[in-house]
């Protein structure tokens, strides 16, 4: 047998694995590395995260990163990023193993998501000659494993579009061995450039889980146009100074998407400058002041994420709401936030002992652990070997 293949069986076997999870998200504001030690899977998992780092993109980078996403994009752009991605993360990674004094031949496995360029559920591309959706993510996987020695899975969302699914979100199978608490509601907020949670419910019934529309997406564009020096509100200070504008939060809120039944999930692609711009447009508010927008988005996030959490849980959600992602860090969002759900409890995921800015990394090596070592019903992922 190629002796890659018997290491890999190895691997599989192992009581623990060392796996990296990577995550780049919708923000594009950075990579997020989190070293875990997995034992166990399935019920039995135990997940210590042994080091965390975001290594953040320069903003010539997120640019061009921001700029692929657009429906004009040149090919060619997507082709080389596709590259750039995988090298750019596998040098992150090898340079944040040298400042933890870990060398590459102690991790067992990388978990790549890559970088989302285009999410395209069927609601959202509706082209009735393709039935289907779709999603793509690039950073290749094989120089990933190549590049740092370690064999690599990636591109986890495929086979969930391949077997009907959407693509996203792939949060409720890891949330599921993570932050099961029987006899609690529990929702797992993600507050990232877009929002969206998974439910467990107290009576041991099935993860359920959703976009609820955008986190930060809009507000850091908001920011980065009309506060050149910032790249995001930081702890909603900005929104805090102005008013919620109800012409064009009604304007924002009647996109379909708000009215479209559960689960659904979106993107950047949909919450985009543009749909701010013409709804905006429609209810002559192009010249509102920059905190009076910051305001209307998070009220728009909040309500989002309230209609959502009351589809699922009733008028009056009681369950543990366990933040998670850069939104944790905004106070305006989390205010808002309790006064749409004001019986809930807002926590954060530390309270299960998961940083919240690691979260979704987290995930993505509890995914790659559980298709190496779990049950064959969840197995995403392609493996690269070095
Ligand atoms: N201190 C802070 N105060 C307010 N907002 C913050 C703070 N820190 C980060 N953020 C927001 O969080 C965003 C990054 O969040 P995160 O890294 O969770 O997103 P992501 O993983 O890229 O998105 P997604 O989960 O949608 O893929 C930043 O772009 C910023 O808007
Ligand atoms: C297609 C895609 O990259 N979706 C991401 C994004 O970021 C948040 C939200 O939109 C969620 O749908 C998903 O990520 C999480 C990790 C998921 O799949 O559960």
């Amino acid at each position: 047998m190629n002796a890659q293949l018997t290491k890999l069986v190895q691997l599989a076997d192992q009581p623990s694995r060392r796996i990296i999870g990577l995550m780049s998200g919708t923000s594009l504001d950075g990579l997020d590395v989190a070293l875990c030690r997995c034992t166990g899977h399935g019920a039995t998992l135990d997940v210590v995260l042994e080091h965390f780092a975001t290594v953040p993109y320069e903003v010539e980078f997120q640019q061009r990163l921001r700029a692929i996403s657009q429906p004009t994009v040149q090919l060619q752009e997507v082709v080389l990023l596709h590259a750039e991605v995988a090298r750019r993360n596998a040098a992150a990674v090898l340079n944040c193993l040298q400042q933890w004094g870990v060398v590459p031949a102690e991790v067992d496995v990388l978990a790549s998501h890559g970088q989302t360029i285009w999410h395209a559920p069927r609601h959202q591309h509706r082209r009735a000659e393709f039935g289907h959706h779709a999603t793509l993510q690039i950073g290749d996987g094989d120089h990933l494993a190549h590049l740092t020695g370690i064999v690599t899975l990636s591109d986890f969302r495929q086979k969930h579009v391949a077997a009907g699914g959407e693509g996203a979100p792939l949060a409720p199978f890891a949330d599921e061995l993570l932050f099961r608490q029987p006899g609690t509601d529990r929702l797992l907020l993600n507050l990232g450039g877009i929002a969206n949670f998974t439910y467990l419910p107290a009576d041991g019934g099935p993860a359920q889980a959703t976009d609820t529309g955008p986190a930060n997406t809009l507000l850091d564009h908001v920011v980065r146009q009309h506060y050149p020096q910032q790249t995001y509100d930081a702890g909603g200070y900005l929104a805090a100074q102005g008013h919620v504008h109800a012409g064009l939060l009604a304007a924002l809120l009647s996109h379909p998407f708000f009215a479209q039944g559960f689960p659904k999930t979106t993107g950047p692609e949909l919450f985009s400058p543009t749909y701010l711009k013409s709804s905006q447009a429609k209810t002559s508010t192009t010249s509102l002041p920059a905190p009076d927008l910051l305001a209307t988005l998070v009220e728009l996030t909040a309500t989002g994420v309230a209609q959502a959490a009351r589809h699922y849980l009733g008028p009056q959600p009681t369950a543990e709401i366990l933040i998670s992602g850069g939104g944790a860090h905004n106070a305006t969002l989390l205010a808002a936030l309790g006064r749409h759900l004001p019986t809930a409890r807002l926590l954060s995921t530390a309270k299960a002992s998961v940083p919240p800015d690691a979260k979704e990394a987290i995930l993505f090596a509890v995914l790659a652990n559980e298709t190496l070592a779990g049950h064959p019903t969840l197995s995403l992922g392609k493996i690269s070997l070095p």
